[in-house]
């Protein structure tokens, strides 16, 4: 394994349990970008505003709130989410997993042979019996705009491990991680400027957009979308950006969130005839076409870049290598044991913005690109007896795309006070198929969000009675 972030870890922990001997190589800390840099500062950074505007949407909550949120507080506290990027307890999980661990960076020099480098100098030889798998994750793309790279801007790792609160924030990026960073330093007091090419939160559903962009809006936070930036300067203590219109963002700092590439640089692909400075290609089990020993795994392959989902693939992967090695079969079928089918149709993902996003499986638009015929059923969520409990003036949306010729759920997306933790449901009914007959046993409880889900079957109507709604 090359990389033991996340997806690495997992393949390995696979590996082992299907009886291979497995060395796992890590050049920083083991658990990767997601413990140190990525979600789990984030998401710590973000925890503080979403609480307290929880406690002010409750009348006699609201009372109780009279201070501002304390940023240091918050980076102490996600100091201690993040272990102090000590990764003591990750090697401590690999030992008893029986994983072992080279500290150094890796490096192809031909089929399944690998040197590792340690930070001293030492190189050390690998040649594996049966697979290598690349876990190595992804890096920051920076934009090819003029001056930019000499700003030396923050790009998501130094946002997520910073102790200081900039006066002024330039964002740049629209994407999930621009989002969901420019709400937590408009939290922690940053004058926040957004700027996104297009439009904010792409690929997902408009409505999550709109309500993201309003939000950030009334926190303060100027959003311009639809804009470049063309050119980057410093003029004394700030970065000044020039915009395609001729405008200008004046910030103290400079946030680049604009994307991620497979982190494939330096790694000795051209070795292997593959080209270095993109994602890998792979098929369903996570292994590279045309070769019978290498795998790409996670971030790297450049399939879905989420934890969960890299994980899922390294659990399908490493189950996988060890079936090939041991000559048993394998269960390379749609849904079987060692694909990862549902990187396809049915990607969880929840933003962690103000109102919080969760999405799975197709938007309206991506159902109907791809031929399905569909009934998009939307439902305002503040109408929900669970909602008026939850929430004074609660705001929240939800739609869900149903494909009329399998009579099933293929996408549902929520936005919401926490509404993350609907997103289960969804995810099971996407991937079980269940279909909508079947739904209407599925009982939502009330007073809660869930009932959105009966709101959408009334909206169908019930199986085989008058009230069935036309298509
Ligand atoms: C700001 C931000 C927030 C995010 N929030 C979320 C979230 O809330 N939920 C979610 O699901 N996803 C989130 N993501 C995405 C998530 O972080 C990634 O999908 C995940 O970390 C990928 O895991 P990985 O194991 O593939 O890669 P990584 O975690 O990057 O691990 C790769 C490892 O390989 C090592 N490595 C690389 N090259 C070599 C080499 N040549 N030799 C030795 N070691 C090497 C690296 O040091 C690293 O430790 C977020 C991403 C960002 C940027
Ligand atoms: N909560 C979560 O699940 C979470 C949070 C953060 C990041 N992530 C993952 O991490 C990965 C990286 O996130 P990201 O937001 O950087 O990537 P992204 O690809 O989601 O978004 C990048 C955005 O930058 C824009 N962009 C590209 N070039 C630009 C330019 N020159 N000027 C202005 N805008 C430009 C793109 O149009 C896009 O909207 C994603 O795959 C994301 O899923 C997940």
């Amino acid at each position: 394994m090359i990389g033991a972030g996340a997806v690495g870890e997992n393949v390995a922990d696979r590996t082992v349990q299907g009886g291979l001997e497995t060395v796992i190589v890590e050049e920083e800390l083991v658990g990767g970008e997601c413990s140190y840099w990525a979600c789990m500062p984030s998401k710590a950074l973000l925890r503080p505003g979403a609480a307290v505007r929880a406690a002010q949407a409750v009348g006699g909550a609201a009372e109780a709130v009279t201070g501002e949120i304390d940023a240091q507080a918050v980076f102490r506290r996600r100091d201690r989410i993040t272990h102090d990027r000590s990764d003591d307890s990750q090697v401590e999980w690999l030992d008893g997993a029986g994983i072992a661990l080279l500290r150094g960076h890796a490096r192809f020099t031909g089929p399944r042979r690998l040197t590792v480098t340690a930070s001293d100098g030492t190189v050390t030889e690998l040649v594996a019996r049966h697979a290598v798998a690349v876990c190595t994750g992804s890096v920051p793309v920076l934009p090819d705009v003029p001056g930019l790279a000499e700003l030396e801007p923050w790009t998501t790792r130094d946002a997520t491990s910073a102790s200081e609160v900039p006066a002024t924030l330039a964002v740049l990026g629209g994407g999930v991680a621009g989002c969901e960073l420019a709400t937590a330093y408009a939290n922690l007091g940053s004058r926040v400027t957004l700027i996104a090419r297009h439009g904010l939160l792409g690929g997902m559903e408009p409505f999550a957009s709109e309500l993201v962009r309003e939000s950030l809006e009334a926190t303060g936070v100027r959003v311009m979308t639809d804009t470049d930036v063309v050119q980057a300067h410093r003029a004394e203590q700030n970065a000044v950006l020039t915009l395609g219109d001729g405008g200008r963002v004046l910030a103290e700092r400079v946030l680049v969130a604009t994307g991620r590439v497979g982190r494939t640089h330096d790694l000795g692909l051209e070795e292997l005839g593959l080209v270095a400075g993109t994602g890998i290609d792979v098929d369903d089990t996570m292994r590279v076409p045309g070769s019978d020993w290498l795998y790409a795994v996670g971030d790297v392959n450049g399939r879905v870049k989420l934890t969960h989902q890299g994980k899922y693939q390294a659990r399908a992967a490493g189950d996988a290598i060890a079936a090939r090695a041991a000559g048993r079969p394998v269960d390379d079928a749609p849904w079987g044991a060692h694909v990862a089918t549902a990187d396809h149709s049915a990607v969880p993902q929840v933003t962690f913005t103000d109102p919080e996003i969760a999405s799975v499986g197709l938007t309206a638009s991506a159902a109907e690109q791809a031929g399905l015929r569909t009934r998009v059923l939307d439902y305002d969520l503040s109408w929900l007896a669970g909602a008026t409990v939850y929430a004074d003036d609660y705001r929240g949306q939800a739609r869900a795309v149903i494909d009329l010729d399998r009579n099933v759920l293929v996408g549902a997306t929520f936005a919401g006070p926490d509404v993350g933790e609907l997103l289960q449901a969804a995810t099971i009914a996407i991937v079980g198929e269940v279909s909508i007959d079947r739904l209407w046993h599925a009982v939502p409880a009330y007073p809660t969000v869930n009932e959105v889900w009966l709101r959408w079957l009334e909206a169908l109507g019930r199986p085989g009675s008058q009230t069935e709604s036309p298509e």
